[in-house]
């Protein structure tokens, strides 16, 4: 397996408390690694200890095959990031911007510039300055400028904040383009799950600085359970019926006024109408699987992780 990014114990301590604490990440050439965990976990120490951006306490990283240090400007170049909020000058344009990068990085191919400035679908743009674009278009340039120099490695750090709903779904599918098409392997967070669990190949989930898990989304897709959800405000009845009528054990009853179902055997109309012949009241019966967001949640409730 060739792996773009290892971290090894990776340990960062700011003002003597440990805001990133032994972190061992692995993510594979070519994929696109989901970094989730609530705010202040730790994500974005992560990814600027990465880009060299800040020096870790202690522990190392592995890029391209090659440790980091200090002195990899090379490394460096082969990789585009947004970290935090992007800064541009904003009495210049979005391609004044852009050629300054390119000048700052020493790469020259202009035509890049349109190429990338289309691919975010940033268009009619030529004449305002940046100060004038609203948030979405400054993340739209912060994501041309992150890819630009065709990098083999992109570090985006809550690139879709700001996007209105188009927006998002347009650069999900260049992020997933460039993955695919270009193999470029791209480290991102999000506080969007959907969106993550829509692209990454793998996720990572971060708490208090700790990674508590690393593992792939076809595991999680694997382990997702269907289930029937009933809300009623008969639970202790419904329960029965399920149980004595309708001969379904495996269910729980969450609260007083909800049950899950796992059993399979029956059908939602089946159970539905045999609630109803009991005289049972449903306000809502709904088939629902367990996602990405439930899978989070658990682990950052501590549910599936010893703390
Ligand atoms: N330069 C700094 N000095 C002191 N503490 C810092 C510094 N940078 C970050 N921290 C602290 O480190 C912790 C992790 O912050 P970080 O920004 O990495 O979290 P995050 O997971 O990216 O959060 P968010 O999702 O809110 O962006 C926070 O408690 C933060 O206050």
């Amino acid at each position: 397996m060739t792996y773009i990014l290892k971290t090894n114990n990776l340990t960062k301590v700011f003002d003597g408390v440990e805001v990133v604490s032994n972190v061992s990440m692995n993510i594979k050439k070519g994929e696109i690694y989901g970094f989730l965990g609530p705010n202040g976990a730790g994500k974005t120490t992560v990814m600027k200890l990465v880009t060299n951006l800040i020096k870790p306490t202690s522990g190392e990283i592995e890029i391209f095959g090659d440790k980091l240090t200090i002195k990899s400007y090379e490394v460096l170049k082969r990789m585009g990031t947004i970290i935090e909020t992007p800064v541009f000058y904003d009495r210049l344009t979005a391609r004044e911007n852009l050629e300054l990068h390119c000048d700052y990085m020493g790469f020259y191919n202009k035509v890049a510039i349109d190429e990338a400035l289309s691919l975010v679908n940033l268009i009619n743009i030529d004449e305002k300055n940046v100060k004038n674009f609203s948030l979405g278009m400054k993340q739209r340039l912060a994501i041309a400028r992150a890819i630009i120099t065709k990098p083999e490695f992109l570090i985006l750090d809550e690139p879709i904040n700001g996007l209105d709903p188009i927006g998002i779904k347009e650069m999900r599918d260049l992020f997933i383009m460039l993955s695919r098409e270009y193999g470029i392997s791209i480290l991102i967070s999000s506080h969007i799950l959907s969106e993550i669990e829509h692209i990454a190949d793998t996720i990572g989930v971060i708490k208090n600085g700790m990674l508590k898990r690393e593992v792939s989304m076809e595991t999680i897709r694997k382990n997702n359970t269907e289930y029937i959800e009933i809300i009623t405000s008969d639970c202790d009845k419904a329960a029965f019926v399920l149980d004595n009528r309708i001969n379904i054990s495996n269910f729980k009853v969450l609260d007083n006024r909800t049950i899950r179902i796992y059993d399979t055997h029956k059908t939602q109309n089946e159970i539905t109408k045999s609630l109803i012949l009991h005289d049972i009241a449903i306000d809502s019966i709904n088939k629902q699987q367990s996602s990405l967001e439930e899978y989070f949640l658990d682990i950052i409730n501590g549910g599936m992780i010893n703390e």
